[in-house]
């Protein structure tokens, strides 16, 4: 008969046996917007670390990936880096938002056009079914080049809490933005994580939350509690 205390391991096989076989979960998250303004740069940031010297424009999509642990949760982000012209993505669109998690709309807060072009960004997402518990997040980047801002955080701010989106606003080139790129995806999967760990979903969408768009100090990526 099997004791129950003193210490002794349960019957059934040691859990330092089974560890290279539990599965780590991967979470696909799209980056969508118009072609320069950022998508690859802020990909490779949160991916690389590093802001790429030279990007070429994308051409269907490129992918990155990055493991994140979250409380003791290993996660496998997939990041899908889409083509933002037209002719470089037509045939890659359905492959976008198949079996979607969470989607990352960007704007270049030095470009009006690519900020009032985001309705079409979005109209294209709902057009693909997907469901609204996926969360979205909307992306201002190159907030490094001040004197050039043409977008007003006011004016992001209407448009992210008119689609139920959170905003952020950075730099992908900024070296001391990378935390603040690096929690948008750790929200979202943040997000993910504690949307799927619950027995039955929240159909009314995401509680309340406080809003990222106040630049935090969050903590270094990689091992991180939520940033939200
Ligand atoms: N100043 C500044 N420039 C940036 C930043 N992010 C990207 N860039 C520049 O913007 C240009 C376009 O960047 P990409 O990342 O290639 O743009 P994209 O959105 O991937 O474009 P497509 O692949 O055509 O859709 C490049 O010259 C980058 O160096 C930033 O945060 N600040
Ligand atoms: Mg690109």
């Amino acid at each position: 008969m099997a004791a129950g205390g003193g210490g002794e391991r349960p019957p059934g096989p040691d859990p330092a046996v089974l560890e290279p076989y539990v599965q780590t979960r991967i979470f696909k998250i799209i980056v969508i917007g118009d072609s320069n303004v950022g998508k690859t740069c802020l990909t490779f940031r949160f991916c690389g670390g590093t802001f790429p010297g030279k990007t070429e424009a994308t051409i269907g999509v490129d992918f990155r990936e990055k493991t994140v642990e979250i409380e003791g949760e290993r996660i496998k982000v997939q990041v899908w880096d889409t083509a933002g012209q037209e002719r470089f993505r037509k045939s890659m669109v359905e492959h976008y938002y198949r079996n979607v998690h969470a989607v990352v709309f960007v704007y270049d807060v030095t470009k009006m056009s690519s900020f009032t072009n985001l309705k079409t960004w979005v109209e294209e997402c709902n057009g693909h079914a997907v469901p609204p518990l996926v969360p979205r997040v909307l992306v201002g980047n190159k907030c490094d080049l001040k004197d050039l801002i043409q977008v007003p955080s006011s004016l992001a701010l209407k448009f992210a809490d008119a689609h139920n989106m959170l905003l952020f606003e950075t730099s992908a080139k900024d070296p001391q933005e990378s935390q603040n790129v690096d929690a948008i995806f750790m929200c979202l999967v943040c997000r993910l994580k504690a949307q799927r760990s619950l027995p039955c979903r929240d159909t009314e969408g995401w509680p309340a939350q406080p809003r990222p768009h106040a630049r935090r100090p969050d903590q270094p990526g990689g091992k991180s509690s939520c940033p939200c």
